[in-house]
């Protein structure tokens, strides 16, 4: 097994079905495969790392049309199984690998059933590390909420506190992140000083892939750039890409962090405090309840519902408010 590979996070769960699928393959086409990580996807552009450094792909026919319909499109992290494009300096994706953990939403896929399809944000994660500023964003429920979220992908969950300097006494935090889940590491950082994220550097080992989430202004860019030292991705990805003589686009989002571990950067990662509507705040919503005539609306049939008022207008997506109305109800089952 090649060093470059079980650098970018490759082993036996990988090697084993790629084995498998290249005894289905002509020896021909077996010969020209390669194994692969998707480390950028913009569109049907994907960004792959092999063994030999940084380059382009797309996305086979077979993959992008499946015949059940149950297609399987890469997502970042993913390994997949690679083949050169002839006459071009590219590849395409002929085959994904088994994930051996994948962070997905569930998205609306519309449809007169109101279908609801998966949508994979992050494959192959190892570690996700949950990033909370010791700040008004500081709420232990919601970082339980995160636990169970990176819990139900496969990844291993670590909670973060950054910020430190903003609070006197770190300790009644810590302690209060410590209950949220007994195995769950909690580690104290400062992401904007030198130093201040050497707690982290445990868990980027070579091979090893971490990606970090937690809501907007916590300080997860700080981190990355931190981690990575300034450029860093960009500077070693440009460099491999020169040892061919050519120049590829750098990816974006997984980074080869300098001295071990990978590290994905997703805006879909980013964003899961948005779309999960476990940890969504409704602003909206409340900001219309307030206007019910009564106080303890239920915003279903009350006489001067402001919430209904706004979904009969359009103003208000009635998903959203089902999405609100089970957080509320597990919220009282949870307090009872
Ligand atoms: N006081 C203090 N400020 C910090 C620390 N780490 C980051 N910040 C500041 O917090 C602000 C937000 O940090 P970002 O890294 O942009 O936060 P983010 O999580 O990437 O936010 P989004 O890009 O919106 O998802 C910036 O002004 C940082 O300089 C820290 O340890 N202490
Ligand atoms: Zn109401």
């Amino acid at each position: 097994m090649s060093e470059a590979l079980t650098a970018l996070g490759w082993d036996d769960t990988f090697a084993q079905p790629y084995d498998a699928y290249l005894d289905t393959l002509s020896a021909d086409d077996a010969g020209v495969s390669v194994p692969a990580r998707v480390v950028g996807v913009e569109r049907a552009a994907y960004q792959l790392r092999t063994e030999h450094g940084p380059s382009e792909a797309l996305l086979a026919g077979t993959l992008q049309h499946a015949p059940d319909g149950a297609r399987v499109a890469p997502a970042i992290g993913d390994w997949v199984v690679a083949r050169p494009i002839e006459g071009e300096d590219r590849y395409r994706i002929v085959h994904v690998l088994p994930r051996k953990t994948t962070f997905s939403r569930a998205v609306n896929a519309g449809g007169p059933r109101r279908a609801v399809s998966e949508q994979v944000i992050a494959a192959n994660v190892d570690v996700i590390l949950i990033v909370t500023a010791l700040d008004e964003d500081f709420n232990p429920p919601r970082l339980g909420r995160y636990v169970t979220a990176v819990r139900a992908s496969g990844a291993q969950p670590v909670i973060l506190l950054n910020k430190t300097d903003l609070v006197p006494d770190v300790l009644p935090f810590l302690e209060a992140a410590r209950a949220v889940s007994e195995d769950v590491p909690v580690h104290a950082i400062r992401a904007d000083a030198p130093g201040g994220q050497d707690a982290l550097r445990a868990y980027l080992r070579p091979g090893v892939t971490v990606a970090l989430i937690g809501s907007s202004g916590v300080g997860k860019s700080t981190l990355t750039n931190a981690l990575l030292g300034r450029d860093a991705a960009l500077t070693g990805e440009v460099r491999a890409a020169d040892r061919q003589g050519r120049h590829t686009t750098t990816s974006r989002t997984l980074y080869v962090v300098p001295g071990g571990g990978l590290l994905i950067d997703n805006p879909g990662l980013r964003e899961i405090a948005v779309w999960d509507p476990n940890l969504a705040a409704f602003e909206e919503i409340e900001a219309l309840a307030a206007q019910c005539r009564f106080r303890k609306c239920t915003h279903t049939t009350e006489p001067g519902c402001a919430v209904q008022a706004a979904v009969r207008a359009g103003r208000l997506d009635p998903d959203r408010l089902d999405a609100y109305r089970e957080q509320q109800t597990t919220r009282r089952a949870r307090r009872r």
